[in-house]
């Protein structure tokens, strides 16, 4: 999990102490929710607090481990070194998850693939030779994918000269074609945070966004992966405009068992994160997250705010903020370039979160947004769940978007 984070400290720690897998906090999370168990104090309190927290670790998990995957605990991880017996136990943890995470995201993703590519299969299958009529309808499917006109374009220049250059005949071939391209918009904005990650302190992310696009919820589910692969967290209630907005954080904390800093509503949001990062750097988190309230990006003064928010966090630790990022509402579709524009102008954004992607067509707006911004995606949210926020995997995700699901 966490596959763009790497964690700062290896190196620096040997001791491999995760205690809880991120898998074991998902469940836990759940079942709050749910309301089918209460928290138990001694898996759920923070591993984190203020005056008493304990060494840094370095997670069991190397980073590239998809979000599926369930880290091994400290004591399997010494038992695969001692008989070799650990990994196969992993590996036999991860058979059944691995398919079933995959499926969510494709069920998920559904009405996205019943706009696109179900209407892609319904133009390739009924031809029998690739042509202009073809390609005048495949140009329609792309357009109306929130594909935007210049991804859609581009697209469909690539189809052409593939089709020039490899003298393809046969349209199905143009759905692997398509396939490829898509890919490759999606990885070229695909960079690892762990470029900026800090040599000392805290890692700290600084969340934007308009308002109700999820900022908070994840939030509330990034801290949840990083607890779960053993990082400590600390949580800034930096949206003092709704006091409902710092209740929130505070129950995530809860459920989560991180701390949160956070001020008096209506008091002045820079001065709750100056005090959250010192308190960040002062007891050495691993991570400090700060919430801002949402606001429109047309809203000079509130974006002037947020301008003065950013510069504030680097008071206390001159490298911060590391990772800025913007959480946009994937059912927005093409209004969410134009946020991204806005927001970078005034903050500029490292890292993206799209968010319900399970409630809309519009999932072609991550490739839209790949290639027009060159903004990594790290997040996608596929849900309310705690797991449904899924480590930005582009492979996968146009594995799920391609492919055709079992009884359709
Ligand atoms: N279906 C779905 N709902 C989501 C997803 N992510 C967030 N939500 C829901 O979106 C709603 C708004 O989320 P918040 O986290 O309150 O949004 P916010 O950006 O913090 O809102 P403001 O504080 O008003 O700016 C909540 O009901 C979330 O549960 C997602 O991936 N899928």
């Amino acid at each position: 999990m966490l596959g763009w984070f790497k964690k700062k400290l290896s190196g620096r720690k040997e001791e491999a102490a995760v205690e809880k897998t991120a898998a074991q906090v998902d469940v836990q999370i759940d079942a709050q929710v749910d309301g089918t168990e209460e928290l138990d104090p001694s898996t759920s309190s923070s591993p984190v607090t203020a005056e008493k927290k304990p060494d840094k670790v370095t997670p069991a998990v190397p980073a590239a481990v998809p979000a599926a995957e369930p880290a091994p605990t400290a004591e399997a991880a010494e038992q695969g070194d001692a008989d070799g017996q650990g990994k196969d136990q992993e590996k036999e943890q991860e058979k059944p998850q691995r398919p079933s995470m995959f499926k969510r995201l494709q069920e998920r993703l559904g009405k996205s693939r019943n706009h696109f590519v179900h209407r892609l299969d319904n133009l390739l299958l009924g031809r029998k030779k690739i042509d202009q009529e073809l390609f005048d309808e495949l140009e329609e499917i792309l357009i109306t994918a929130d594909l935007g006109v210049n991804t859609a374009m581009a697209l469909l220049d690539a189809a052409k000269s593939s089709v020039k250059r490899e003298q393809l005949s046969d349209p199905q071939a143009l759905k692997k074609v398509l396939r490829d391209k898509v890919l490759s918009f999606l990885r070229e904005s695909d960079q690892p945070a762990e470029l900026v990650l800090p040599e000392s302190g805290p890692f700290v992310i600084m969340v934007v966004g308009v308002n109700g696009v999820g900022k908070t919820t994840s939030i509330g589910k990034i801290a949840a992966k990083f607890v779960g692969s053993g990082q400590s967290v600390l949580l800034v209630a930096g949206d003092t405009f709704r006091a409902a907005a710092i209740d929130q954080l505070k129950i995530w904390g809860d459920r989560t068992g991180v701390e949160v800093v956070a001020g008096p509503p209506k008091s002045d949001p820079s001065s709750v994160v100056f005090d959250g990062v010192a308190k960040g750097v002062a007891k050495d988190y691993d991570v400090v997250i700060i919430d801002t309230a949402g606001r429109l990006h047309t809203s000079v003064n509130l974006m002037e705010e947020l301008k003065k928010i950013r510069r504030v966090v680097g008071k206390n630790l001159s490298t911060a903020p590391h990772e800025v990022m913007l959480v946009v509402d994937a059912t927005t579709g093409q209004n969410a370039i134009s946020q991204a524009r806005m927001f970078n102008e005034a903050v500029g954004i490292t890292g993206l979160t799209l968010t319900k992607l399970d409630g809309t067509a519009k999932g072609g707006i991550v490739a839209n947004i790949c290639h027009e911004l060159k903004i990594p995606v790290r997040f996608i949210g596929i849900g309310e769940q705690v797991e449904d926020l899924r480590d930005f995997d582009p492979e996968e995700f146009v594995d799920a978007l391609f492919s055709v699901e079992e009884g359709s």
